[in-house]
Formats: C-alpha cells, structure tokens, sequence
C-alpha cells in the first residue's frame, strides 16, 4: 500500500512466482504436494462466520459448497487470493495436490530451533510496515512508547505463536492433500481485538515494573474497526496442533527477549509511516533505515 512500484512488486513477485512454481511441479514433480502460505486476510472481516476455505450456500433451491468469499484489505492480501484461485484451478486441471494455509497475525521471535544458537536469531520488524500489531505492541512496552492501538481497536485477527507457524507447516507437509484436492486450512489459534492485545500487554508488562500507556492513534489503514469476528480453526488441531497460547508465557518470555535488546530499537521506525488512502510516501522500515546509514 506505499506507491504503485511496491503493488506492482508484491503482486509480480507473489503471484508469476507462485505460478512458476505450480508449472514446475506439473512439469518435473507432477506428484509433490505443494504446501503454500496464504493469509486470514483473504476472507476480510464478513458479518458471517468464517469457514476454513468452503461455505456450502443454499441458493434459490440449490445447494453447492463453494470457495468461501474473498474481500481483501490491500493489495499483498489481493495476490494471496489470486494465488489460491490460480492453485484451486491447478488442482482441477492438473490433478496437482495443494493444502493452502491461511495464516493469521504471527506473534514471537523464538522457536525451538533458533535458540540453539544466538546466530540462529529471526529478524524483529517493529515498524508500521513489517512489524505485526503485538510484536509491535511489546517493542513499545519496552522502550517507554504509548501502545499504538490505530483508531477505535476493536480490530479482530486470529493470531498464533510463531512456533505454532512452524508446527503447522510440518503438519501439513506430513498430512499431505490427496491428488486433486484443494485443502484449505486456516492457521490461527486464538482471535483476540486489537484493544484486547492493548490490555494484555498492558498487564504483563506491569508485572515486569514496566509502566505502559495506551495511545488511539488516527488508522492509517482502510479497515472496519467495530466488526464481528469468527473464524473457524479447527483443522489443523484435528491433525495434532497443541496450540501455544498468549496468556500463558508468551508475553513473559517475548518481553524478556526485548528487553534484552532494546537499546537497538530505532524510535523513528514507531510512528505508521504509510497512509493507505495516499500513495507515493516516504517508506520508514528498518531495511531502510540501514540502507540510509
Ligand atoms: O501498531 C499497530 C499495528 C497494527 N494495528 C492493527 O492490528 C491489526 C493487525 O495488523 P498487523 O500489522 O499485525 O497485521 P496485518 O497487517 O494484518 O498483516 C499480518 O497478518 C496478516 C494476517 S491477517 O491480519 O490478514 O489475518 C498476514 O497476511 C500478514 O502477512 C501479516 O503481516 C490491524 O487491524 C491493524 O490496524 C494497530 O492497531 N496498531
């Protein structure tokens, strides 16, 4: 949502890549099961339940299961769903077997892996670009900045710890779909609202002696604020998926880790620098900030 060049980008490199590889699969491994990463943002936020990839809609008579709708909140979401339309289509023509996860927002920086060694570190986005709301939310916690909550924050997601990401790629890769099924499985493990993330945050830092204040700040995004939410996640823990969940030690350990390098965080990278109702601003990440040094 920067400027044209970056839509253009995102949507190139995510969807022709995405269709470079479908061929290559058709061409050189017709039996691979292609296991993608796509997003919760393909649904938006309809005043319906969300299913996990199907609806079965009941229309002047007839019934059919179909795709459930898509209504995507930007243009990175807009290529996951041309991705998943272009895959669906694959797996019909070409009897390819694909499972589609839709991811919701990753909280977490640690996974049993990389604390093996501290080379093995995951880069931590913090800004308004890259940076997700509770990650984000915890740097702030840490370096004495108000919690960022973008207009009324009643914002609803589905969230997951970012190890719960890892486990469920390996779940999917080792439940493979069968030829020709399209399988839609959607990768969250909790809903909670923005304010909710706020209060969270809040509470746990305080038990660190953090004291943590709360800022509404005007949505640089094009959203609903007040919305219903309720997004089915239960496929995935049919399969096995014992879920982290944020209550118990996630906050506690995420903050600690912060903690520890906060005198890293460049306070210039807080403030949302793109407005999504303007094009063509200045891009404020920390890929940018280093590339200015
Ligand atoms: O400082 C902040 C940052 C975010 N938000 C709000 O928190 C919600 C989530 O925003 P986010 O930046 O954490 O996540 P989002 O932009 O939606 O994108 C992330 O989560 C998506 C899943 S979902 O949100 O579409 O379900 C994935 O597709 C993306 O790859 C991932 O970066 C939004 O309503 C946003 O307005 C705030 O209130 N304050």
């Amino acid at each position: 949502m920067i400027d044209r060049q970056r839509a253009v980008f995102t949507q190139h490199n995510n969807v022709i890549g995405n269709i470079n590889v479908m061929f290559a699969i058709k061409e050189l491994a017709p039996d691979c099961h292609l296991v993608k990463l796509g997003t919760m943002g393909e649904y938006g936020t309809p005043n319906i339940d969300i299913e996990e990839g199907f609806i079965t809609i009941n229309h002047n008579g007839r019934t059919d299961t179909l795709p459930y709708p898509k209504q995507a909140r930007a243009f990175y979401h807009l290529s996951k769903i041309h991705d998943s339309h272009n895959i669906h289509f694959a797996t019909k023509a070409w009897k390819l077997a694909a499972t589609d996860l839709n991811q919701g927002v990753v909280y977490g920086v640690r996974t049993e892996e990389t604390v093996a060694d501290p080379l093995l570190i995951n880069r931590y986005d913090y800004d308004g670009i890259f940076g997700t709301a509770l990650n984000r939310f915890v740097v702030q916690a840490a370096v004495g900045h108000p919690l960022t909550v973008y207009g009324k924050g009643g914002q609803t997601r589905g969230f997951l710890d970012i190890r719960d990401t890892v486990r469920c790629i390996q779940i999917a890769i080792d439940n493979p779909a069968n030829k020709g099924e399209f399988r839609v499985f959607n990768q969250f493990t909790e809903q909670f609202s923005v304010n909710q993330l706020a209060e969270i945050v809040t509470k746990e830092s305080k038990k660190l002696g953090l004291d943590v204040q709360v800022t509404s700040v005007p949505n640089p995004r094009v959203e609903a604020e007040e919305h219903y939410y309720n997004a089915k996640c239960s496929k995935l823990q049919d399969l096995g998926l014992e879920p982290h969940l944020l209550q118990e030690s996630m906050i506690d350990s995420l903050l600690e880790f912060v903690i520890e390098y906060k005198d890293r965080v460049k306070l210039e990278l807080i403030k949302p620098a793109v407005d999504w109702r303007k094009a063509g601003v200045k891009v404020n990440t920390m890929g940018a900030a280093v590339a200015s040094n």
